[in-house]
């Protein structure tokens, strides 16, 4: 039949599995851990691209794109960092039925296929800032459970790779891309995220500092990483050897930042507002806002119902307005009513008989229910009303929802209690890498270990005397923790 089996509360996995399925965003595909995206995934992610790449445009990042093939011995440059993920790292090793001399790796991330390009490019302090951009398909053979647009073996992302004169300039561009990560997150996906700094352990060992929007899953008491931005120092600068003439004719290395996010938005989208009934779509990203139903009626003019619907989806089409009516002769009104709201499009509107007699229509919100009789006269300013209120009230109700899970904890037994409670855990740390390996290693289990997400960089007080929650040392710094994708 139309609807879930399994129900959000009753079995997380399942039910997210079934919701990207039947919501028509995603097909299985026969290589495990990757999935097809379809065109109402496809339709989300240009909607995102149509904000994000006009804005980074007007920061003067260009695009560019580079070849998908990074030889071995580039790759094995940064070797500091690539350890750590080299089992991800997938291999072209043959041709047809002959083997390829070198084996070719196949991008995972484009530092080591760009930057060998940037220190032949950057000679000059004319030459800078460089600032590139590519939207493409990156591959991380991972071998922990598969979860679409979460975790998947190939995913779309863009990342941008930028070289600055200066440190000043470098951190400055960190935090503009980390404030367009949040909008996203806040203005078009309604998930509130929370901005910080990642720690020592958890940063990408590669660069200098990572900054970081952070998201968390109610249902699984799980946090997930939204989208990074790094500044790099000047180590990629100094394994490159990408440097530059100053004004003063001395040979200076660059100072870079990468940042990404990826369609993993839009599994933590998924996850967040998702219900029972299927998906449900903040109006801003939904490929269709409104879905133009009618309800035909025994004697009733069919025809003059249709027309009708029909004038309903022009008129709000003409104002811009993603409008589709479902004039299907072959599906029931009550199954139409089934299938958009598993596709989670935002607002619905019902014309029949009595609808037509009364020069109304009946609009239904997808996000909690609500019916309104809206009359023909006032359509587009109501219904444009409505899907801003809708957007605006599934920022709220996620917000509301993922405050309630947070929990401050002074101690270890609160914070070992705090995390049973799938909280999002705010403590006082003393920043030191040796107690976040050990919370980590005392709280390893089957559903993962707690770590750290990020040091907000909105810190609430921290009293004098303070302690650390695990080591009992003075507290530097407040910082989230919990168990993660
Ligand atoms: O996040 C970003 C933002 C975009 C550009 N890259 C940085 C850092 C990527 C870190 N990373 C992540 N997985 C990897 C997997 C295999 C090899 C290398 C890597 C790797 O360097």
């Amino acid at each position: 039949g139309l609807g879930l089996t399994n129900t959000k509360d009753g079995n997380f996995g399942e039910w997210y599995s079934e919701v990207v399925t039947n919501g028509e965003m995603i097909e299985y595909y026969e290589i495990s851990g990757c999935y097809i995206l379809r065109p109402w995934t496809m339709a989300i992610w240009e909607i995102m691209q149509n904000f994000f790449d006009p804005e980074i445009k007007k920061m003067n990042i260009k695009t560019c794109y580079f070849p998908l093939f990074v030889s071995n011995n580039v790759l094995q440059k940064e070797k500091d960092h690539i350890e750590g993920f080299a089992p991800e790292v997938a291999w072209v090793t043959r041709s047809g039925d002959s083997d390829l001399e070198v084996p070719i790796a196949i991008r995972p991330t484009s530092e080591t296929v760009m930057y060998p390009y940037y220190s032949k490019w950057i000679r000059g302090h004319r030459d800078l800032p460089l600032k590139l951009n590519q939207w493409c398909n990156v591959v991380r053979w991972e071998f922990s459970n598969p979860t679409p647009f979460i975790r998947s073996r190939e995913f779309l992302w863009q990342e941008g790779h930028t070289a600055f004169a200066t440190k000043e300039e470098a951190d400055t561009e960190v935090l503009e891309i980390l404030e367009l990560y949040r909008r996203l997150y806040e203005e078009y996906l309604a998930v509130p995220v929370v901005k910080g700094k990642k720690s020592e352990l958890e940063k990408f060992a590669g660069g200098l500092y990572t900054t970081s929007v952070e998201a968390f899953i109610p249902n699984t008491g799980r946090g997930v990483q939204g989208a990074t931005s790094h500044c790099l120092g000047q180590n990629f600068a100094k394994m490159f050897e990408i440097n530059f003439e100053d004004e003063k004719g001395e040979k200076t290395m660059v100072w870079q930042n990468s940042w990404a996010y990826s369609t993993r938005t839009i599994g933590v989208m998924v996850m967040v507002h998702g219900d029972d009934k299927g998906l449900v779509l903040p109006p801003k990203v939904s490929a269709v806002q409104v879905i133009v139903i009618h309800v035909p009626y025994k004697d009733a003019d069919v025809k003059e119902i249709i027309n009708a619907c029909s004038a309903t989806v022009k008129t709000l089409c003409d104002l811009g307005i993603r409008a589709e009516a479902d004039l299907r002769e072959n599906y029931s009104p009550g199954w139409k009513y089934s299938h958009w709201e598993m596709k989670g499009v935002p607002l619905r509107i019902e014309i029949g008989p009595k609808d037509l007699a009364n020069n109304q229509v009946r609009a239904v919100r997808r996000d909690n229910g609500e019916k309104v009789d809206i009359p023909m006269a006032d359509l587009v300013d109501k219904v444009k009303g409505m899907l801003d209120n809708i957007q605006q009230s599934m920022f709220d109700v996620a917000k509301q929802k993922r405050d309630a899970c947070i929990q401050v904890t002074r101690t270890w037994d609160e914070f070992v209690e705090a995390l049973g409670q799938k909280k999002l855990i705010l403590a006082p740390w003393c920043d030191e890498e040796e107690v976040e390996k050990e919370v980590k290693a005392k709280t390893k289990g089957e559903i993962g270990a707690a770590k750290t997400l990020c040091s907000p960089f909105d810190q609430p007080e921290l009293p004098e005397g303070t302690l650390c929650f695990a080591s009992g040392k003075p507290a530097k710094k407040w910082t989230y923790w919990g168990r993660s994708y």
